[in-house]
């Protein structure tokens, strides 16, 4: 089959398996190159590791230091008629690599928000790792069954209080529109907390310590966002900031008790960047593609992998000075780079000036729109997208 992309809204329909491969060996490579992480994790639990900050923790934890992994994740393998999800690929090119490298690495896919990936996680960390030492959250849904009732509860991406009007990017026609969206009503905050909120980090981090799979000194950090006022409106203080806010609470419960281990937990706030989950927020393409351009200029741009391993090196893993290291809400802050004053002014003076006509010149719009087709593993170098390609990839995956 050759493989060519069919792009519906803010989403890929189609994907390519080679693509998704050489994605994940390129970041493998550059996980290779920054050299080991000193005193890294060495048995990592990652929740959401088939993509995005996930999966690079998993490459972080794995290439960068050793460690065997468990990555759980919800992704659908090719059908007769249509390729697997980029997940899919991602997982199946990790799992390959890091037997291929000797390591460790087992995968659940599942819901996460089920008891049941929970309880087969335990059983698996007790048959072959005994107990784990970091345990990376990294789920980015849009919905969560619950595990006790099954009622299915979905978030929004929506303000608060009033709407919220900017101009964005039509990324299917690539001009700029003026987006208008209503605000969240309170029970779609309250769900938007559900289901991305520390609810189910918890419960995750109870069900591992009750089981007595943690090892003394565990870890557990969840990712994060805040931004800047350009996208506060729709993001910190939107519906999904508050859901984020929840995740900082749930940090505190959980480093309390982690702590008295000697380990703890850490929200890590994580910059920007194209993945499917951000890509599906209002206003943030035409964020990303000027934030791109103004971080290059300045040297500072950053993927998931940069992200990741500068997250594992020097901030979670340092021991130079952990006090420095975390904020006053004791989380990590690897958004230091994005949130410079001379970057966010950039980008505030360049919003109102941003026109159908100078949309590619004056901002990364294109680079935006390579990263989102990569995703999918289209527009990746090495890549020959003429050639036969079979969409069934099989690994050996635990699927609940
Ligand atoms: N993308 C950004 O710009 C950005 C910035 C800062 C923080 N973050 C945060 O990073 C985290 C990960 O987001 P991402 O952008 O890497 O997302 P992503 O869409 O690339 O990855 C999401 C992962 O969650 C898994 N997943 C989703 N629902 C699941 C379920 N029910 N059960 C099991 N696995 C499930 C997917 O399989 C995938 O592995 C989120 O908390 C997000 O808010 C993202």
């Amino acid at each position: 089959m050759i493989i060519k992309p069919k792009i519906r809204g803010f989403i890929c329909t189609t994907t390519h398996p080679t693509g998704c491969e050489k994605n994940v060996l390129d970041q493998i490579a550059k996980t290779k190159a920054n050299g080991e992480i000193k005193n890294g994790p060495k048995k990592v639990l990652v929740i959401g590791s088939s993509s995005g900050y996930g999966l690079s923790s998993r490459i972080a934890a794995a290439f960068g230091s050793g460690a065997a992994t468990i990555g759980v994740f919800f992704e659908k393998p090719a059908t007769e008629k249509k390729p697997g999800t980029a997940g899919w690929y991602n997982a199946a090119a990790f799992d390959k690599a890091a037997h291929e490298a000797g390591l460790y690495a087992k995968s659940i896919n599942g819901d996460a928000f089920s008891n049941e990936a929970r309880d087969k996680v335990i059983e698996l960390i007790k048959e072959d790792l005994g107990e784990i030492d970091l345990v990376v959250y990294s789920l980015a849904s849009p919905v969560r069954k619950m595990p006790e009732s099954g009622e299915v509860i979905r978030s929004v991406l929506k303000p608060i209080g009033e709407p919220y009007r900017s101009t964005a990017i039509d990324t299917n026609r690539d001009v700029i529109i003026d987006a208008e969206i209503e605000p969240a009503t309170q029970e779609e905050v309250d769900q938007t907390v559900t289901v991305m909120g520390g609810q189910d980090w918890e419960l995750w981090m109870s069900a591992l310590s009750e089981a007595g799979v943690l090892a003394e000194g565990a870890r557990t950090v969840a990712y994060s966002y805040i931004g800047s006022d350009i996208t506060w409106p729709i993001y910190w203080h939107g519906a999904l900031g508050k859901a984020k806010e929840d995740l900082d609470r749930a940090s505190q419960a959980i480093n309390s008790e982690l702590a008295k281990q000697g380990g703890g937990a850490n929200v890590a706030v994580l910059k920007s960047v194209v993945t499917q989950a951000s890509s599906a927020i209002p206003v943030m393409p035409l964020y990303l593609s000027m934030v791109f351009k103004v971080m290059r200029e300045k040297g500072l741009h950053e993927g998931c992998m940069d992200q990741i391993y500068r997250m594992f090196a020097e901030r979670l893993y340092n021991d130079n000075n952990p006090a420095e290291l975390v904020d006053d809400s004791n989380r990590l802050r690897l958004d230091d780079w994005e949130l410079r004053e001379d970057v966010q002014q950039a980008c505030r003076d360049l919003w109102p000036q941003i026109t159908d006509a100078n949309l590619f010149a004056e901002t990364d719009y294109q680079l935006y729109k390579d990263e989102f087709l990569k995703l999918f593993g289209f527009g990746v170098d090495g890549v020959d997208y003429e050639a036969e390609v079979d969409p069934q990839v099989e690994f050996d995956v635990i699927t609940l």
